[in-house]
């Protein structure tokens, strides 16, 4: 493939050689691998969109909100992206044409592009997709870029390592229970909206609401923040009821940390944690590799006989490396 030709078509923002660009990032073939790092680096990152982090669990209408929101930010002539962390097989209705099908005007809108869970289940692997995913739509001009995730196991912190904005999706509760939603992702959350605010769901809505604020006012004030933030609110995304406001919410928040300089700061502790992440993951390939392995290997079972300490075995590999 020549790559040349495709970061330059990228660039001008045609939607098809986005898509092939994130299929060559995607693939774990080895003469992909080196096409995708020469493209990442022919495109650069001198352009930015604003990344928004949306997480919630199935059934809250994660689907029905990003169609709603995204056909609004097209609306006023944004171009909106939207990408997906979780391996499809641990989302509910979870098929490659699934989420196509189920944002359906979105996806017919010229302004918007939106890319399908990839399949595959390692999450370092999908971290690092979704990442140059993201500045692969940042360099075909896209405004926006919303990053959905369900919020299983550590997609959350993938998700928050990425995005300026992350908003929790939850749905009205029955009882008081906070719904078992986790304390970390609730610190993560710039705002929180309880959508289905609508018909007879309206009065649960507005009680969840309340206690997410009130729950909200007793975490830790964070720097990033101007006074009254993190916020709750309400929303009905089948209705497309009080959208506007969460977006004039998400924009004055954005504004804010761009002015306060906290937008550049966070970036570059996002690019320098993926460089830690990258580094790690090319240090623990390394043992995967002959001799090392085979002494890795040795050493873990002078460990299990009791020939050795964790430490000591731990150091002669360490050593080894020292010298290579
Ligand atoms: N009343 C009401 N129902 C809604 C609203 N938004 C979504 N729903 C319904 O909630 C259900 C789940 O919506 P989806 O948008 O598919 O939810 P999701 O979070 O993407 O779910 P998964 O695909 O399972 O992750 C559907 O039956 C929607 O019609 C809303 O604002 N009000």
């Amino acid at each position: 493939m020549d790559i040349a030709p495709l970061a330059h078509s990228l660039q001008t923002g045609d939607r098809r050689s986005l898509a092939r660009a994130i299929t060559l990032v995607e693939s774990a073939r080895a003469d992909h691998r080196a096409q995708a790092l020469e493209l990442l680096q022919a495109v650069g990152n001198g352009k930015q969109a604003l990344r928004i982090g949306l997480s919630g669990t199935p059934g809250v209408g994660k689907s029905t909100f990003i169609e709603s929101f995204g056909l609004l930010l097209t609306g006023q002539g944004k171009r909106v992206a939207v990408l997906a962390v979780d391996p499809s097989s641990a989302r509910s209705g979870g098929s490659i044409l699934g989420d196509k099908t189920r944002m359906e005007r979105l996806s017919r809108d010229p302004l918007a592009f939106i890319r399908p869970s990839p399949s595959q289940a390692q999450m370092g692997g999908v971290a690092r997709r979704t990442r140059e995913a993201v500045a692969l739509c940042e360099a075909a001009g896209f405004d926006i870029i919303l990053i959905e995730t369900v919020g299983v196991g550590q997609s959350e912190t993938v998700v928050a390592e990425l995005c300026d904005l992350f908003i929790l999706l939850l749905a009205p509760a029955g009882g008081d229970e906070l719904q078992g939603v986790k304390r970390g992702i609730m610190e993560m959350a710039d705002l929180i909206l309880v959508n289905k605010a609508d018909g007879d769901l309206k009065p649960a809505a507005l009680r969840t609401c309340a206690d997410y604020a009130g729950a909200l006012r007793l975490l830790r004030k964070r720097p990033q923040d101007p006074p009254g933030y993190p916020k709750a609110m309400t929303v009905s995304a089948l209705e497309q009821d009080g959208l506007e406001t969460a977006w004039a919410e998400m924009q004055a928040l954005a504004d804010w940390r761009r002015a306060q300089g906290h937008w550049a700061t966070r970036r570059g502790q996002q690019a320098q944690h993926w460089f830690t992440e990258e580094l790690r993951r090319g240090l623990l390939a390394v043992l995967e590799v002959e001799p090392t392995r085979g002494i890795v290997a040795a050493e873990g079972q002078a460990v299990a006989e009791g020939r050795s300490t964790p430490e000591a075995a731990a150091r002669q590999v360490l050593a080894l490396l020292h010298r290579a």
